[in-house]
């Protein structure tokens, strides 16, 4: 059986502030995206699915197994968090070999274990690079290493590309996608980019609240006739972004492209455009923002 998360009805408080508001939501095999401004919510609801939160208005299941469960669901879940660093002093084998004594594995184990998942985040020939001498991507990689040490059927990873350079951000997200061959991969992230090179379903959320759920072929279909392009001047263009979502500006000299989001024709010589993912992730939050 393929593992299934279900959400129901779950709301989270931080003493009053409410940082989840009434999340249903269902969560399969593969890569799911969570999107969402600062502040939205992801980080509570990634603490909530880890354990490190305790529901208390709400339910939560990883294959029928209520999220209460503890000790049965650690076993489920990996966790990469926000600002993972570990033992700056040790080698990677070493910190691998550690990680793998905490997470119960027997020598013979961790023997096995441990140079084949080094091989697979590509760190197996930095095996005794100091943890403190990786760069932001190896030891993104070895953090995901760590999370799957005990191969679990869950691998949850927080804002993991933040302060990569481009390359090192591409070849994480291959590896989050091959991760996700075998199991529930869920990527929180404010970057639109991330989410769409690599997920088929997504949620996103507001202010504490669901305000999407489903593939990114229906967010793309969601904006559709709604975002156009024009070529304008300096002048029309602080117009522009004052009475429109503008999605993007390209300056060229005196002028501007810029792609906006407007439910009917903007203004004459705009142009119909096709939504990409920024463009209708852009178009959702303003819809919200209108319909309060
Ligand atoms: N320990 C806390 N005490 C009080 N409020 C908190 C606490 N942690 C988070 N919050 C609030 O709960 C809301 C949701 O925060 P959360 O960290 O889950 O958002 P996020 O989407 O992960 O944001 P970011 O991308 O900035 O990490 C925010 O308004 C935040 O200020």
């Amino acid at each position: 059986m393929d593992t299934e998360i279900v959400i129901k009805n779950l709301n989270q408080y931080y003493g009053k502030k409410q940082a989840l508001k009434d999340i249903n939501l269902s969560i399969h095999k593969g890569m799911f995206g969570l999107l969402g401004r600062n502040g939205a919510g992801k980080t509570t609801l990634m603490k909530v699915l880890s354990t490190l939160l305790t529901v208390k208005n709400g339910e939560v299941t990883i294959d029928d197994v209520p999220i209460t469960e503890s000790k049965e669901i650690r076993r489920m879940i990996g966790y990469l968090p926000q600002d993972f660093s570990m033992y700056p002093n040790m080698s990677v084998y070493e910190a691998m070999d550690y990680l793998g004594v905490l997470s119960g594995l027997s020598k013979s184990e961790r023997k096995e274990r441990i140079p084949e998942l080094l091989q697979k985040v590509n760190l197996h020939k930095n095996y005794k690079t100091k943890v403190k001498a990786m760069s932001g991507g190896m030891r993104r990689r070895l953090g995901i290493a760590q999370a799957i040490l005990h191969n679990p059927k869950v691998l949850i990873v927080d804002e993991p590309t933040a302060g990569l350079d481009p390359e090192e951000r591409i070849r994480f997200r291959n590896l989050l996608c091959e991760m996700a061959e075998e199991r529930i991969v869920i990527l929180s992230t404010h970057i639109v980019g991330d989410i769409e090179a690599t997920c088929e379903d997504i949620a996103v959320l507001d202010e504490g609240e669901l305000i999407f759920d489903g593939t990114v072929h229906e967010l793309l279909e969601a904006a559709e006739d709604k975002i156009y392009s024009a070529k304008v001047s300096r002048l029309e263009l602080e117009k522009i972004k004052n009475e429109y979502i503008v999605t993007s500006i390209v300056s060229m000299g005196n002028h501007a492209n810029v792609r906006l989001v407007s439910e009917n024709t903007p203004f004459e010589g705009a142009m119909k455009e096709e939504p990409n993912v920024e463009d209708s992730y852009m178009y959702l939050m303003s819809k919200k923002r209108r319909d309060l």
